[in-house]
């Protein structure tokens, strides 16, 4: 038995979400669909599965046998029992291996969908407008990749493991007694309205009890993931208690809906047992009845009932898998919502970009985010040549930072247009002009992983030479010294074990690396001590240093070296010069400047 993982490449189910159009009834036909490909692979982990499964139907019928055999006194035939126990030995020795062999089949489909199905919504996720990232919280699409794909594996699994069984018991069970004895198998007819009629009585309020369980659920879950990341500030402010008390409240509404979910199903089960139960007496006399007539041999009626047991149980499983069910196509209603949407990057411009030389013009550009009336940018024009450095200073809210996502390509204007060496930004392909581009944004994004992962992020082929002279660079030599595994020292997640300025560094290293022709910096609000504000300055300079650069600026030191200083105000351009011209021309610009100074002067 080859036991290797499927290596095949994983597959994208975009495209058949898309043309599927889930919901109304369709999510049966998609599940089947996301096996294509693999049916074969299916068709014999159920050969198998037929296999290890035959001693569950052969049993009632040896059992029979031998019955009768021993209860016919006349004629006893004891080689007979001998033979009967030989051939159920076999049939259930071989569970073993064929057990394994239908897991083995079953499992490398479905565990193949699984990662599939997680892969294309990845992929999907990387292609998503930032528009729709910034709408969705990232803690739901993480439950999406998460636990809805885990829900349809489970669906999928359970698909096969129960209710291709369980019909397989029903059809086994029914046909071997229909063929002997067709009075019990009308007997055994009667379950399936019975069964039928249990669901449909009890369906409704079962859904509805797991429909809210899950939800308190998904509740809880998002609560206790911020509870968590709040605590440092919880505890800053001595909010324990009300954190706690918040917590207390929402587990006790899930106590509740559990507790609730809980009577309805064990009333769904007790019911469902005692109608079955009632039902398997009935045919048991039924059998007896048909046996004092003399129709019936005792061995049959023990086959009978062994049959009747199973086709109960089937039925019981068929009832009691159904909520996991409506689980399953829930969660494939969630995936879709994912997959299906059109919410892509607004540019799609095919021209491959090969060098970047960094002249921009903004012209009359307009923009106003999703869902606002008002526009950040307004009839903005803005010439930039190569190499110049550019640097944006006006009220919070002004739209500095809008003006480096216009740059980044995240946002389309409403009206006007950008142009990059020339070619307007809706021709070119965003991904090779991206690459040209370093980014340094306010909050430096650091992942889980070493310090030379969070420089050299994406790029393979970095030498130890370059990785160090960009530390020069930046004045990280030291900081690295002081880690016990130097570079390849873990920095906790989001860089937890930095210091502010540290991890201000690591941002430009990661950008000095790169060696862009555009650098996008948004520099930190957040205040630095003298040393490492000098220090940052000092990186700074080096990366803006032949580059085309546009820095959103907050600090006084950033703005003197630039080459041209543009104050935004309401998403418009009120002064653009240099910092001396500014300075002369005692206007907007000169305004903010003194209010820094008052503000740096009193605190
Ligand atoms: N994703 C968004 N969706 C809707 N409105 C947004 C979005 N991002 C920013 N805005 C709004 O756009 C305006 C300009 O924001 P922007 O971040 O560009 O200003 P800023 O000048 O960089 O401010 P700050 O100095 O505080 O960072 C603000 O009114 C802001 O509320």
């Amino acid at each position: 038995m080859d036991n290797r993982p499927d290596t095949r490449l994983l597959p994208n189910f975009e495209k058949l979400f898309i043309e599927d159009r889930i919901g109304h009834g369709r999510h049966l036909f998609t599940l089947l669909r996301l096996f294509r490909g693999m049916y074969g692979g299916l068709f014999v982990s159920l050969l198998f599965f037929i296999l290890k499964h035959s001693p569950i139907w052969l049993i009632p019928i040896i059992t029979g046998d031998m019955i009768n055999v021993v209860s016919n006194p006349d004629n006893i035939n004891i080689n007979r029992i001998w033979i009967d126990l030989a051939i159920i030995s076999v049939v259930i020795a071989q569970n073993v291996p064929t057990q394994l062999l239908h897991t083995s089949y079953l499992s490398r489909s479905s565990r193949q969908v699984e990662a599939g199905l997680r892969g294309t919504l990845v992929r999907k996720l990387q292609h998503l407008s930032i528009s729709y990232h910034s709408e969705l919280r990232s803690g739901k699409l993480q439950s999406k990749v998460l636990r809805d794909v885990e829900a349809i594996e489970t669906l999928a699994k359970q698909m096969m493991y129960v209710f291709i069984p369980a019909l397989l018991n029903v059809i086994v069970a029914f046909s071997v007694t229909a063929v002997n004895n067709p009075l019990v198998a009308l007997f055994f007819v009667l379950i399936i309205p019975v069964g039928a009629l249990m669901i449909f009585g009890f369906r409704k309020n079962i859904q509805r009890k797991n429909r809210e369980f899950r939800k308190q659920i998904e509740e809880i879950s998002g609560q206790i993931t911020e509870t968590v990341e709040m605590i440092p500030l919880t505890r800053a402010h001595g909010l324990d208690k009300v954190e706690i008390e918040k917590t207390d409240s929402t587990l006790m509404d899930l106590r509740g809906k559990g507790y609730r979910l809980d009577v309805a199903e064990a009333l769904f089960g007790s019911s469902g047992w005692v109608m079955f139960t009632l039902f398997q007496m009935g045919a048991l006399a039924f059998c007896c009845w048909l046996a004092a007539q003399g129709k019936m041999t005792v061995g049959d009626i023990v086959m009978y009932q062994g049959f009747f047991g199973t086709l109960l149980g089937s039925v019981n499983q068929l009832i009691n898998v159904y909520p996991q069910f409506a689980k399953g196509f829930e969660s494939m209603q969630s995936v879709s919502e994912i997959l299906q949407s059109t919410d892509v990057e607004e540019y799609q411009g095919t021209i491959p970009v090969m060098h970047v030389q960094g002249g921009f013009s903004f012209e009359r550009m307009h923009f106003k985010y999703r869902d606002t009336d008002q526009h950040v940018l307004s009839d903005f024009n803005l010439d930039i040549r190569p190499g110049e450095c550019v640097a944006f200073v006006g009220e919070s809210g002004a739209g500095k930072s809008t003006v480096l996502n216009m740059l980044i390509g995240y946002y389309k204007p409403t009206r006007g247009r950008l142009l990059v060496d020339g070619v307007p930004m809706d021709q070119i392909d965003l991904k090779s002009y991206r690459k040209h581009l370093a980014v340094v944004p306010q909050n430096t994004v650091l992942f889980h992983g070493s310090i030379r992962d969070n420089i050299t992020y994406g790029l393979t082929d970095v030498s130890e030479e370059k990785l160090l002279e960009v530390i020069r660079m930046t004045q990280l030599q030291e900081v690295v010294a002081s880690l016990p595994d130097g570079l390849d020292t873990k920095i906790g997640e989001h860089g937890g074990k930095l210091s502010g300025g540290q991890r201000q560094r690591i941002a430009i290293a990661r950008a000095l690396i790169r060696d862009p022709s555009v650098v996008l910096l948004d520099e930190a609000t957040s205040a630095l001590d003298n040393i490492s504000e000098y220090q940052v300055q000092q990186a700074m300079r080096l990366l803006v240093k032949g580059r085309t650069t546009f820095i959103v600026a907050h600090r006084l030191s950033t703005i003197r070296d630039a080459d041209r200083i543009v104050v935004m105000n309401k998403g418009r351009i009120v002064e653009s010069g240099t910092f001396a011209e500014l300075m002369e021309l005692q206007g907007a610009f000169y305004k903010l400047q003194q209010m820094q100074m008052e503000y740096a002067g009193i605190s």
